[in-house]
């Protein structure tokens, strides 16, 4: 196969190849570009393989930073643009299941190719738009199946984090897992617990994303995945009322784990906990809580000003999403987004009233009565009982300190 046209991507790497061929060596585009690129897809990174070994690449080039240069990686700066350029290698030892205990640089692009995931994944492509194809990867391509280069018990005792990544290109590109490699995953499943949770996580959720997230939720149940992910022994069923779900298109993070806790009917408390063993980011384990708030308060018929005002834009669309993945949403996935810009306030700080007014104007004591009347006011303003307006809000005040006085 030759290809016609390269992206503009390719087009920009492609003095770097001419470079290093002009000194002889050899040098290609690999990874998931390459894959990406037949598909029709848009690509993000360019990786090069090349037969110059890593101290032959730096002599070429002017302008390199050593990424990883033990494994034979280096990123070559070109016009604004790094691109990542390991020699061909092969590896060996794998006593950790995780990494190689040794790499060793060879000249020979299909003895690198050969030590590759899966087929889809191992097409090398000359910048003359020649498609290297040692293991029938391209048939593959047009069959829609993951299929692991050679023996699949191999691949996977290299790296377990292989058998997520079969699942999350099954649901990203809405492709089978080839029989032999599937019943290698389920064999091997247990390996996963070998893992760095933070590597498992990047996979599941890319894995959640992708437009065919029920196939690659079902795949992760039936070849036992799930069991040696965190927190999902014991909650096949949940998952799976996910992996039935009809309507599943999730953008981001905080939707995948919104709607993971709602169907296994996590608590807010647990919630947290679950996540932190997740080793999921602060922020996206704050953002996950709001959304479900709003979630479970469409599950109840009770979505009031004060959630939406305790929220923002981004966690109302996540858990109004959730809501909609899961059943019972709005059927304008805009609704509550509506109702959040016409609240009179989304911010204390809206408030036509502020602490000094409240200390200086009205003689309060500085303390912790400033913050507790300040939110009386933000709830009086979003239930429409007070306008937010300086005289009002001043009015409403003195009414208050009046009533207290008078019940002391
Ligand atoms: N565990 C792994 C990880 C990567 N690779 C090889 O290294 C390439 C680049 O890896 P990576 O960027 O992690 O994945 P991509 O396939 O490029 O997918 P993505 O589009 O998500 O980057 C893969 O295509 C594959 O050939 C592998 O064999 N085994
Ligand atoms: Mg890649």
């Amino acid at each position: 196969m030759r290809l016609a046209q390269l992206p503009e991507e390719f087009k920009n790497a492609q003095p770097i190849l001419t470079k290093l061929e002009s000194a002889g060596y050899e040098a290609y585009f690999v990874g998931g570009s390459v894959r990406d690129t037949i598909l029709g897809k848009p690509i993000h990174d360019v990786d090069i393989a090349t037969s110059a070994y890593p101290q032959e690449v730096k002599a070429l080039f002017k302008r390199t930073v050593d990424t990883g240069i033990e494994h034979g990686t280096v990123m070559v700066l070109d016009h604004g643009n790094g691109y990542e350029t390991t020699t061909f290698r092969t590896e060996s030892g794998y006593q950790d299941y995780r990494r190689p205990d040794e790499v060793t640089f060879v000249r020979q692009l299909a003895d690198d190719l050969k030590r590759r995931d899966f087929t889809i994944n191992a097409l090398a492509l000359k910048q003359d738009g020649t498609v290297v194809d040692l293991f029938h990867g391209l048939d593959d391509l047009a069959a829609k199946i993951i299929r692991a280069v050679g023996d699949p018990e191999a691949r996977f005792g290299e790296d377990a984090l292989r058998m997520m990544r079969a699942v999350r290109f099954a649901s990203q590109l809405n492709f089978t897992i080839e029989p032999q490699t599937q019943k290698a995953i389920k064999d091997h499943a247990p390996l996963l617990s070998k893992i760095a949770v933070e590597r498992i996580h990047e996979e599941f959720v890319k894995m959640m994303i992708g437009p065919a997230a029920q196939r690659g939720l079902s795949l992760m149940i039936q070849t036992k995945l799930a069991d040696y992910c965190p927190g999902f022994i014991g909650h096949t069923i949940d998952l799976s009322t996910i992996a039935t779900l009809p309507h599943l298109q999730m953008t981001d993070e905080v939707e995948v784990w919104t709607l993971v806790a709602l169907h296994l009917g996590l608590s807010y408390q647990d919630t947290v906990e679950f996540l932190q063993v997740w080793k999921t980011a602060n922020h996206i384990i704050k953002a996950v809580v709001m959304a479900l708030h709003l979630t479970y308060a469409q599950q109840y018929h009770r979505v009031k000003p004060r959630l939406l005002f305790d929220l923002d834009p981004g966690t109302i669309r996540a858990g109004t999403n959730v809501a909609r993945y899961s059943g019972y949403g709005p059927e304008d996935p805009n609704q509550w987004l509506e109702v959040y810009d016409k609240l009179p306030i989304r911010n204390t700080r809206e408030l036509a009233i502020t602490g000094k007014d409240l200390i200086q104007g009205l003689g309060m004591t500085p303390g912790p009565a400033i913050g507790q009347t300040l939110d009386q006011l933000v709830d009086t303003v979003l239930a429409g009982e007070v306008k937010n307006d300086h005289a009002a809000l001043v009015a409403q005040v003195i009414e208050q300190q009046k009533s207290a006085n008078a019940s002391e």
